[in-house]
C-alpha cells in the first residue's frame, strides 16, 4: 500500500500508564480498514511492546531516525521514534518519573510540525496530577502547545474546541476552578474566543460562514440580569462587537435548552463560558467518536476527547475510536491548512 501524504502525524507518547499505548496500537492495527494516513508515535519500544504483549496483539514496530522514513514503513510497522521512559510502568499506575518523557514528546512533536516534517501534532492523554505533581506550569495541552509555539516571545492564544459531526462546542475558560470563571470571563477573552474559532472554523474545516451561538453563565441567560449580570455587562458587548465585525454570531441563549436535537440545527459551534458546561452535553452526545483541536495555533493538533482511563489501561477494554477519529481529522484539517493562501 502506498500513501499520498508524503509526511507523518506526530502521535505522542501520553501518560504511559494510561490508554495511550493501548489504542495507539489499536488504531495502527486498524489502519488498513480504516483508511488511516502514515503516523509515528514518539514514545518508548518496550513499552509499547510490552503493552501489545499484555493486551495480546502481534504488532510489528519499527525504529525509524527521521520521520519521513515513517511513510515508508508504515504499511508493515508501527513507525516509532525513541523517547526512553526511564522507569518502570505498570498499566494504571502513574508515575512522576516518567512525566520528563511525556511533555519531551510533545515537545518533539512540535519541533517536527514546525520544520515542516510533521504535518500536525496528534496527543494521546496526559494526567493533568501527575505533571502538576512533577512541576508541569500549564494547565494541559492546550496552553502548552500555546507556549511552544510562540515566537518572538508572544504565544498564540489558544482556544480548545471539541468536535463532531453531531455538536461542536468550545469552553471560552477552560481548566479553573469554578469559582474563579466569572473573573476570568472578559469581554477581551470572549472577543478573541469568538474571532479565533470563527476564523479557523473558515480555514480548517471550509464552513465558508459559520454559525456561532454564545451560552450566558447563569441560569436563564441571567434573565435580564435578575438572575446575575455577566451576560449584560459582558456576553452582550462581545456578542455584538463581533457582529459589527461581520461575525454570524448570536445570543446568549439559556445553557439548559442549546443543546437539544433543533437547537442544536440552529448552530455549527456553542461557545460555553466554562468546561463542564460545554464537555457535559459533549461527552454525552459523542464521547466515543469526539475530537479535542486546539485552535488558534500555527499548526493542527487534534487529540481523542477522553483521558488516560487508567481504571481500563493494558485490559484490552480502550475503545481507539476517538483516536482514530483525532488522525482523521488531523490529517483532514492539515491538507486544509496546506490549500490555504489566505
Ligand atoms: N487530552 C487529554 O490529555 C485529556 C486528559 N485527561 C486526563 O485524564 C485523567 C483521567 O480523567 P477522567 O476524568 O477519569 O476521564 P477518562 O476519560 O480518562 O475516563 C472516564 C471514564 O471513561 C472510560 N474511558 C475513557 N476513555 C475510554 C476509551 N477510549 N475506551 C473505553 N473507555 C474509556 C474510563 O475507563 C473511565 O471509566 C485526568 O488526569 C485528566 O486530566 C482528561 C481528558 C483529556
Ligand atoms: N477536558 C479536556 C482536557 O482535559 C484536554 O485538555 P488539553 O490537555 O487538551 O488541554
Amino acid at each position: 500500500m502506498s500513501y499520498p501524504a508524503d509526511k507523518p502525524l506526530a502521535l505522542t507518547l501520553g501518560d504511559p500508564a494510561g490508554i495511550g499505548l493501548d489504542i495507539t496500537l489499536l488504531a495502527f492495527d486498524a489502519r488498513r480498514r480504516e483508511g488511516l494516513q502514515p503516523f509515528v508515535f514518539l514514545g518508548d519500544k518496550q513499552l509499547l511492546e510490552a503493552r501489545a504483549k499484555a493486551l495480546g496483539l502481534s504488532v510489528p514496530i519499527a525504529t525509524v531516525a527521521r520521520p519521513q522514513e515513517a511513510v515508508e514503513v508504515f504499511a508493515n510497522a508501527l513507525p516509532i521514534l525513541p523517547i526512553p521512559v526511564p522507569v518502570a510502568v505498570t498499566p494504571g499506575v502513574p508515575e512522576a518519573a516518567a512525566m520528563p518523557a511525556v511533555t519531551a514528546s510533545i515537545e518533539a512533536a512540535v519541533e517536527m510540525v514546525q520544520s515542516g516534517e510533521a504535518r500536525a501534532v496528534v496527543t494521546n492523554p496526559i494526567s493533568k496530577s501527575c505533571l502538576y505533581q512533577a512541576g508541569f506550569e500549564f494547565p494541559g495541552h492546550t496552553e502548552y502547545l500555546a507556549a511552544l509555539a510562540a515566537q518572538n516571545g508572544r504565544a498564540p492564544h489558544p482556544v480548545m474546541m471539541l468536535a463532531s459531526d453531531v455538536l461542536k462546542v468550545v469552553p471560552t475558560t477552560i481548566h479553573i476552578p469554578l469559582k474563579d470563571v466569572p473573573g476570568a470571563l472578559t469581554q477581551e477573552l470572549l472577543a478573541k474566543t469568538i474571532a479565533i474559532t470563527d476564523r479557523d472554523l473558515r480555514r480548517r474545516f471550509g464552513l465558508a460562514r459559520p454559525r456561532l451561538a454564545v451560552s450566558g453563565l447563569n441560569p436563564h441567560a441571567g434573565e435580564d440580569g435578575a438572575l446575575g449580570r455577566e451576560e449584560v455587562e459582558t456576553i452582550r458587548g462581545a456578542i455584538v462587537a463581533a457582529q459589527e465585525a461581520g461575525i454570524d454570531v448570536s445570543g446568549p441563549y439559556p445553557a439548559d435548552t442549546l443543546f437539544h436535537t433543533a437547537a442544536r440545527e440552529r448552530y455549527d459551534v456553542a461557545i460555553c463560558m466554562y468546561h463542564d458546561q460545554a464537555l457535559i452535553p459533549f461527552k454525552t452526545l459523542a464521547f466515543e467518536v469526539g475530537v479535542n483541536v486546539t485552535l488558534g495555533l500555527p499548526f493542527v493538533r487534534t487529540s481523542p476527547d477522553h483521558g488516560t482511563a487508567f481504571d481500563i489501561a493494558g485490559t484490552g477494554k480502550a475503545n481507539p475510536r476517538s483516536l482514530i477519529e483525532a488522525l482523521r481529522l488531523a490529517d483532514t484539517m492539515s491538507a486544509a491548512v496546506a490549500g490555504d493562501t489566505g
